[in-house]
């Protein structure tokens, strides 16, 4: 599955915004409600006020009228009037006396709340003078008054009645909102993002110059675009110190004339193999290999013709080893040496027969030889068997030793055993 089309994880860069983008919304959402509730809770105080206040004014006149004639009638159907609004709780009108002319009341005691109180308490009473005009030269005189309480109850509902749409649109609208931000930071931040990453998770560590570089459309110059170039800079950098690696490795175990592994791989190899074999109890041979009479053939052909022929020789050695398993090496100068891992003497000295013939193969002259006309190669073998007590450096003196016997015995010859000529 692609990653960078994975689905929401827990933990994932995408779940934490989204988790992020919900909280600060559900703030900014209780932050903003509450803000426009108590813009709604003033509106609504100076609404109802002004209604009140409108009504009063209207009956006022009529009022006093009543009370100057202490009409109860008159009195009674302004009161009611005025207890016909939902929100007016109670009504009374009195006289100049104190005494009431018309009222009305609940039948059932108003409930109040902390809410209602804290709301509408400081505007839930009113008292107007009814005052009556008599004449022009005579001043005004206060003949009753209208008292009235509002419905503390009926408002705070309505109050919570709008407030609940009011914070549910806020919420709906925040959740919308943080939705829509949510799918655009999950777009064009984290999707690109984790397409890098998939990037650089597919790479492969021994080639990281090669990955996959993502192309991020809309992305090319801003900081995720310049994000991408840097590592891929850095991949790039990494992948010159590896191919540096990888030449300083090989030119430090490559003989430089001839190609083939130089001593410090044989030794490597040598003592690795050699652990190998005893762990697992496993045969171990070895063959010396030295061209024969090298010193005359430099002597008469040259030395450059000597370069050439080592290296033919090492290349045509090399071609008869199975390189998965076994190691021809130089040793120094014209000698050359075979490590053949999980060999016994048996298989080892076929090797050796096929290194000689291989040499004979070459087929190239020496005139100067004083023992064939053509280029020769002697050999000594030495083997263990998968139980042994010798040592790997008495091993190898072995083989040394062998091949001194084959050059004893004539030359161009391979030799797994001392015995004289
Ligand atoms: N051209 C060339 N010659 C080398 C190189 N390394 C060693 N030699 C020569 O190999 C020759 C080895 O000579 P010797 O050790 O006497 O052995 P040999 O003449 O092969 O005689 P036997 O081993 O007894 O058959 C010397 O003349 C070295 O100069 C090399 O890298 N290039």
């Amino acid at each position: 599955m692609n990653k960078a089309s994975l689905p929401l994880r827990s933990g994932s860069l995408t779940s934490k915004q989204a988790l992020l983008t919900m909280l600060l919304a559900i703030l900014i959402s209780v932050i903003a409600g509450s803000m426009e509730l108590f813009n709604h809770a003033s509106s609504m105080r100076q609404s109802v006020a002004q209604r009140v206040e409108q009504q009063l004014a209207i009956v006022k006149g009529a009022a006093a009228e009543a009370a100057f004639q202490l009409n109860p009638d008159l009195a009674h159907q302004i009161a009611y009037g005025l207890f016909s609004d939902n929100e007016i709780a109670e009504v009374v009108i009195l006289d100049d006396f104190g005494s009431p002319l018309a009222g009305f009341a609940p039948t059932e005691a108003v409930e109040t709340s902390w809410l209602s109180q804290r709301l509408f308490g400081d505007m839930l009473y009113y008292q107007i003078p009814l005052n009556y005009y008599v004449a022009a030269d005579l001043p005004e005189a206060e003949v009753g008054k209208v008292e009235l309480r509002l419905d503390e109850q009926r408002l705070t509902q309505q109050f919570l009645d709008r407030s609940i749409s009011v914070v549910g649109s806020s919420v709906v609208e925040a959740f919308i909102l943080s939705l829509l931000i949510i799918a655009f930071f999950h777009y064009f931040i984290t999707r690109p993002l984790l397409k890098v990453h998939d990037a650089i998770a597919h790479a492969d560590p021994e080639r990281p110059g090669e990955w996959d570089k993502p192309r991020l459309r809309g992305h090319r110059h801003d900081e995720l675009g310049h994000l991408v170039d840097s590592l891929d800079h850095l991949l790039q950098a990494f992948q010159q110190g590896l191919d540096q690696r990888d030449q300083l490795h090989h030119l430090s175990h490559i003989d430089g004339l001839t190609g083939v592994a130089n001593r410090r791989h044989f030794d490597l190899f040598y003592q690795q193999q050699w652990k190998r074999a005893r762990r697992r109890a496993e045969p171990f041979s070895v063959i010396f290999i030295d061209i024969d009479n090298f010193k005359e053939f430099n002597d008469h052909y040259g030395h450059a013709m000597g370069d050439d022929t080592l290296r033919a020789v090492a290349q045509v050695l090399n071609n008869c080893i199975d390189p998965a398993h076994d190691l021809l090496a130089r040793y120094g100068g014209e000698e050359f040496v075979c490590v053949l891992p999980n060999k016994d003497e048996e298989a080892a000295l076929e090797v050796a027969q096929r290194l000689r013939q291989a040499v004979l193969s070459l087929a190239i002259p020496h005139a100067y030889s004083s023992t064939h006309t053509h280029l020769t190669a002697s050999m000594g073998v030495a083997s263990t068997p998968a139980q042994t007590t010798i040592s790997p450096a008495a091993l190898l003196a072995q083989a040394d030793q062998h091949l001194y016997h084959a050059k004893h015995l004539g030359r161009n010859r391979v030799e797994t055993r001392p015995r004289t000529a």
